[in-house]
């Protein structure tokens, strides 16, 4: 049975900080049941500072990362090493520091690597489809985390986009995005949905009407973000500002974790 929790801190940093803390936590529990936990990172300011702050995590080297394979939601279609891309983002922010086999960064294709966008969406599908389990299209994803547009976006589905409908494919490509660069790959709801947990983290208040939105369960066609579902858990980590519009009756108030929530070691 999925649950939907929002979980509130009183700004960006300590938002970022007690994301990290939970993550290795998580990390760390889902390490003590699996050989290797597959992990979908997102692109955007707020997956930027998360990945910061685990880089920052006392805790961080205490995880075995060559168990740790790291996928993303989606990515900007621009050329390998262009500083827009989420996977360079990433890279920069915590995976360069890690002591983790290239293998396990599972990046998406660059222009110029398939003919067309749309091969390069089914290349990353096959990617995903190589890593998965007998018969079935993607691995079980443990942790899922996705930022969160003004506009109710999430990944590179936008409202009223035919790719925010699509239940077929895996991984879809999106050539008029309103945000910049127009050219992205995505995985699709249901693929994101497949995911154990998924993590939304927003901060600031051009979220709070996307995130009212999402909480009244608008229809995810007009605000995608309201279409996000993991198997057994769906988290909105928020700062008091994206909270606004948020009935005070659905918000878990929190402080910033303390050291209490140390992370066992599982290298
Ligand atoms: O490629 C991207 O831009 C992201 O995947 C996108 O979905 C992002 O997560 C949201 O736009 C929120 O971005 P911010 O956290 O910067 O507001």
């Amino acid at each position: 049975m999925s649950e939907r929790r929002v979980r509130v801190y009183d700004d960006k940093q300590s938002l970022a900080d007690a994301v990290a803390a939970r993550f290795l936590k998580r990390l760390a529990e889902v390490l003590a049941e699996k050989p290797m936990a597959h992990i979908v990172l997102t692109g955007g300011t707020m997956g930027e500072t998360v990945l910061a702050s685990v880089a920052a995590a006392k805790g961080r080297d205490k995880v075995d990362w060559s168990r740790v394979t790291f996928w993303w939601g989606d990515e900007r279609y621009l050329p390998s090493g262009d500083p827009e891309r989420n996977e360079t983002q990433s890279r920069r922010a915590l995976l360069d520091e890690l002591d983790l086999p290239g293998a396990n960064i599972k990046a998406y294709p660059a222009p110029g690597e398939h003919p067309t966008i749309e091969a390069a969406a089914d290349a990353y599908a096959a990617e995903l489809a190589a890593a998965a389990p007998a018969g079935e299209a993607y691995p079980v994803f443990d942790l899922t985390f996705l930022g969160v547009g003004p506009d109710g976006h999430v990944a590179s589905l936008f409202p009223d986009h035919e790719a925010v409908r699509d239940r077929e494919h895996v991984v879809l490509a999106e050539t008029a995005s309103p945000k910049p660069p127009p050219e992205r790959l995505t995985l699709t709801l249901p693929v994101i949905n497949s995911s154990e947990r998924v993590w939304l983290v927003l901060a600031g208040p051009d979220k709070a009407g996307a995130l009212g939105l999402t909480l009244a369960d608008a229809n995810p066609a007009d605000v995608p973000a309201a279409g996000v579902k993991g198997r057994m858990r769906t988290v909105f980590f928020v700062d008091a500002e994206a909270a606004a519009e948020v009935p005070e009756n659905l918000l878990t108030r929190e402080r910033f974790w303390t050291a209490a929530h140390e992370v066992p070691q599982t290298r």
